[in-house]
């Protein structure tokens, strides 16, 4: 995009009334978080959208709340499917009018104490958002909530990658992330026993579809209960970060503004790129077996009621290898076909989530992101990062097993 040379326009700073911020307040202006901190080629001048998606009673309203009336000095839109208790119990800090406009008395948002802005769901999500955006200039970021059962990946794929959207709101708005409440009581019992008649289960298409999941009510389990949770949604999302919460209770800056479709937010966010070994780091001679003593693998496949994850490490790629590699994702995801394998190995297969690290032999860094059937591969410049030895790919979805990675080293010729 020619935008990424230019130098960032700087959007007026969000806070309501600076002295409203608490003293020490980590979180970056979402605005000026985004494009120009990642560069990414995300205009800087479009309100970054987070998805709030989490499991029944996971506490989401709670996280809602939270941000809704405490003092964070930002301007936070949010859209819920309905307004329900949250407004009530809030009542004394909403103002329903809006206080330049006295006779809006609007039952679609309302104004409250602490600059936020909220509004409730009719129809769809993209009508509220368009309705919002007329008030542009009212607020600095978006959270969207999803009810209990939804599956953010539909939702997510409206806001990436859509020429419709991008044609439309996108020039407003862009995706920043998808955050899921995981119910640290409930939460692994409800993995496990996900099921759906198609398949994957809400409960697990929500973790698969997360960036940033928050493992909430940590005060009513012991941490080994914790850990194990952990543990399933690492299986399930490898690539995703998770939080431990009480009540929501978290720096903002780890759900808005993470920038989590931007190509060269995977080097920070996911484990991804943390596991890859460096150049500088270690010694090529090494024993491997040695070198593992130290940083104990984690396994590379995962599956749970119907859903998997696969990670597969990449070497070097040469520009031919960079093209073969675009022609494999686009057969799986367009095609769900295993390039050079037979077709009984990859009926069945969906990918909801991937993303990517390669390493070309020409010393470049490209990303994958993916979204259901929508990606993009995206050269990355970086040299603070360095370069990692070898690149790596993570997908999550149904019938990722061992056949996807044979399929994939043979078409890069790298068994
Ligand atoms: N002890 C404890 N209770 C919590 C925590 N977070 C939320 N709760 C309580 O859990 C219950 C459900 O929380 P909600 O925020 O309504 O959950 P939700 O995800 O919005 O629920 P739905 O909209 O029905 O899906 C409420 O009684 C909250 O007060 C937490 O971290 N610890």
């Amino acid at each position: 995009m020619d935008d990424l040379d230019d130098i960032p326009v700087l959007v007026e700073a969000a806070p309501t009334s600076p002295e409203d911020a608490p003293e020490g307040l980590s979180i970056p202006n979402p605005c000026l978080s985004l494009g120009n901190a990642t560069g990414s080629g995300q205009d800087p001048h479009t309100v970054p959208l987070t998805i709030i998606c989490g499991f029944l009673g996971a506490g989401k309203s709670t996280l809602i709340r939270r941000i809704l009336t405490e003092r964070h000095g930002y301007r936070i839109a949010v859209i819920m499917n309905e307004f329900g208790d949250t407004a009530d119990i809030e009542a004394k800090t909403i103002n329903v009018s809006s206080p330049d406009d006295p006779g809006q008395q609007s039952e679609e948002f309302l104004e409250l104490a602490n600059g936020c802005l909220c509004c409730s769901i009719k129809d769809t999500g993209i009508a509220a958002i368009e309705k919002l955006m007329k008030r542009k200039g009212a607020f600095d970021h978006i959270l969207l909530e999803t009810t209990g059962l939804a599956d953010p990946g539909p939702i997510a794929s409206m806001f990436w990658q859509n020429e419709e959207f991008s044609q439309g709101l996108g020039r407003e708005i862009h995706l920043d992330g998808v955050v899921c409440v995981v119910d640290a009581v409930f939460g692994r019992q409800q993995m496990e026993e996900d099921h759906a008649a198609d398949g994957i289960g809400e409960s697990l298409r929500q973790i698969a579809g997360a960036d940033v999941i928050l493992l909430n009510k940590i005060d009513l389990v012991p941490s080994s209960e914790a850990d194990a949770t952990e543990e399933v949604i690492r299986g399930v999302n490898p690539a995703a970060s998770i939080h431990r919460t009480i009540r929501g209770e978290i720096d903002l800056k780890h759900i808005m503004g993470v920038d989590a479709y931007a190509s060269r937010q995977i080097l920070d966010v996911s484990g991804l790129v943390k596991s890859l070994p460096r150049e500088h780091e270690h010694d090529h001679d090494h024993d491997h077996d040695h070198h593992d003593h130290h940083h104990a693998k984690p396994p590379t496949h995962y599956e749970l009621r119907g859903i998997s994850s696969l990670q597969i490490d990449c070497p070097k790629l040469s520009s031919e290898q960079m093209d073969l590699l675009d022609e494999w994702i686009r057969n799986l995801l367009w095609e769900k076909q295993l390039l050079g394998r037979p077709a009984g190995e990859h009926s069945g297969i969906e990918v909801l989530r991937c993303k990517g690290l390669f390493v070309t032999t020409a010393g470049e860094l490209h990303v994958l992101q993916g979204v259901r059937s929508m990606y993009e591969i995206a050269k990355v410049e970086d040299e603070e990062l360095g370069l990692p030895d070898t690149g790596k790919l993570v997908f999550i979805g149904k019938g990722l097993h061992e056949p996807v990675r044979a399929s994939l080293q043979q078409q890069l010729k790298i068994v």
